[in-house]
């Protein structure tokens, strides 16, 4: 394999406003949890975006796209279901674009994400915390039914989604490691990220790349995450993108991101931890090449959950059943 200088960003750019400054995040390697020397592990350090997610690309990208295609116009309502980072970022890009934002979101969420969301000026709906993400889609679909003034982007089902990955995140990770990828991991919430990103990898590696999906196991939610599974496949996902789906415990998912933490300083969001665990899964699988996984959010919006302040041995002697 030839192995990639690592080389310094030439500096971060210049922006005429926050909006502007979303993506091109850092790739970083993360030495300490690579099982074998030929092998590579690369986080793709989304936590560095303006509200500190992935998201903010989404977000941006679905506003672009309803202005571009005159769906709408300053003063409306956005109406969105959200888990808590697409409403954060679309909460920042409305702000500043003169939208005004109503977020449908479970009840259960972590207080920082209500917190965040009233920051940035957005009205919360709250929907049965029991019915997850899928009792936040229902009832946001239900109230845009019942009131044509809402525009709702519906990450879920909107090709502007994936499009931020196949346009912005892709191509710099294909930059970042000069085509050289063996494999790429992600979480699944609408799909969006890896839709985009597999779809990019694919075209542009063919087969030479592993699209693979981290997965919580059922009945072990991990914040901003999904199964398949679970009944409800988004629009957006085309199955014959995805090459593997690994599933992980929620004591897993705890453990590796206090893991990223402890051995590489990397201060991220829960499913971090569950992507890494599978990325070091197939690390462990091949004999060389680099392997790539999405850090989609940082952990700022966990530290009420415990997650950082639980006794390692504790977290090993979690059953492993619903921790929060
Ligand atoms: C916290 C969080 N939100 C969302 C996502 C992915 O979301 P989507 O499938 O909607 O692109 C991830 C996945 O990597 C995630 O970790």
């Amino acid at each position: 394999m030839a192995v990639p200088e690592l080389r310094n960003r030439p500096c971060g750019g210049r922006y005429g406003d926050i909006v502007q400054a979303i993506g091109n995040t850092p790739l970083v390697e993360l030495k300490r949890l690579s099982p074998k020397p030929g092998v590579r592990i690369w986080a793709k350090m989304e936590s560095f975006n303006p509200t500190g997610s992935v998201k903010d690309r989404v977000a941006r990208a679905l506003i672009e796209d309803a202005e571009e295609k005159g769906a709408i116009r300053p003063g409306q309502t956005i109406l969105e279901p959200t888990s808590g980072n697409t409403g954060i970022s679309l909460a920042m890009i409305c702000s500043r674009k003169g939208y005004d934002l109503k977020v449908v979101m479970p009840d259960n969420v972590t207080p920082e994400r209500t917190q965040l969301l009233k920051m940035y000026g957005a009205e919360i709906v709250y929907s049965p915390g029991d019915q997850g993400s899928n009792g936040a889609v229902a009832m946001a679909l239900e109230m845009a039914e019942s009131d044509s003034s809402y525009y709702m982007p519906y990450q879920y089902g909107n090709q502007a989604n994936p499009g931020a990955h196949y346009h912005g995140t892709a191509p710099e990770i294909l930059e970042e490691l000069d085509g050289d990828i063996a494999a790429f991991v992600a979480g699944l919430g609408t799909g969006g990220t890896l839709m985009g990103n597999g779809r990019r990898l694919k075209e542009e590696l063919g087969d030479a790349v592993k699209i693979v999906a981290a997965e919580p196991m059922q009945g072990e939610p991990v914040q901003g995450l999904r199964s398949l599974d679970d009944g409800f496949i988004p629009p957006i996902i085309d199955l014959s993108v995805l090459d593997r789906k690994i599933f992980v415990t929620n004591r897993d998912a705890i453990m590796w991101t206090r893991k990223l933490l402890d051995e590489e300083g990397v201060f991220a969001g829960v499913s971090s931890g569950a992507i890494a665990r599978v990325a070091v899964r197939i690390a462990g699988e091949l004999d060389e090449g680099n392997v790539v996984f999405l850090v989609a959010d940082d952990g700022w919006k966990y530290l009420s959950s415990g997650v950082y302040t639980l006794p390692v041995d504790e977290i090993e002697n979690l059953e492993s059943t619903v921790w929060w």
